[in-house]
């Protein structure tokens, strides 16, 4: 397991989009974190899979496209982003009545697959699922915006998840930076997603190695 800084594009300027992803990965990301809303699932449009396709062609085929479905049918556009590109879906289990129907259908794709729950939904309905996924994500503020007050009171949903499986990716998701890291990474979180703290900083390489590096000193003392 690796700390994995993801970035939100959501905080980028979309108007130069393929710029923005390309710079923020010479800056140190690890990952792209696209988040795809559909005015449904959450009171906000964002992008599609075209949008997804067209920056794949421009980035080339390396970066990883972490795709996070803020949608309410998520099953019917899984053929479509993992044609687009995507590295990763990360669907809403609230979304969704046939979790495993759609795991599955993620995983035909070759692709990776990761759960979300916001934050008002129980941990303990996701964990039936963890050993079938690559990814959980625990949305640290109410999805639909960037730019929203860390949620710290997210964080037993962390050191379950964590507690049960020491190997799991566990992201974290809205209100990261470089104050709030540090409550995120001692209950085990191990992948920052940060847009705004990110993208409106004055320097984004050094936002980026700060989060990298409380996450890793956390990490390193679970074990
Ligand atoms: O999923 C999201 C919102 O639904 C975004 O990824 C999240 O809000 C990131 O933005 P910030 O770091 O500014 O909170
Ligand atoms: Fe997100």
């Amino acid at each position: 397991m690796k700390a994995l800084i993801a970035p939100s594009l959501l905080s980028s300027n979309f108007a130069k989009l393929g710029e923005e992803a390309l710079s923020i990965i010479e800056k140190g990301a690890d990952w792209l974190h696209m988040d795809v809303m559909d005015g449904h699932f959450v009171n906000n449009l964002t992008i599609g899979a075209p949008v997804i396709r067209s920056l794949r062609q421009f980035i080339g085929e390396k970066p990883y496209l972490d795709c996070h479905l803020m949608v309410s049918d998520p099953l019917k556009w899984v053929d479509d982003f993992a044609k687009a590109g995507a590295s990763m879906i990360t669907f809403h289990l609230e979304a969704v009545t046939n979790i495993d129907t759609i795991i599955n259908k993620i995983k035909e794709h070759n692709i990776e697959v990761g759960i979300s729950i916001k934050p008002n939904t129980d941990v303990d309905l996701l964990i039936p699922y963890l050993d079938k996924i690559d990814m959980a994500l625990v949305m640290t503020v109410e999805p639909g915006f960037g730019g929203q007050k860390f949620m710290q009171n997210m964080m037993p949903k962390v050191s379950k998840i964590r507690k049960l499986k020491p190997n799991l990716n566990i992201q974290v998701d809205g209100g990261l930076s470089l104050e709030t890291i540090e409550i995120a990474a001692r209950a085990g979180a191990n992948v920052i997603v940060a847009g705004s703290a990110v993208f409106k900083s004055e320097n984004p390489q050094k936002v980026i190695s700060g989060l990298r590096e409380i996450t890793e000193k956390f990490m390193k003392q679970e074990n």
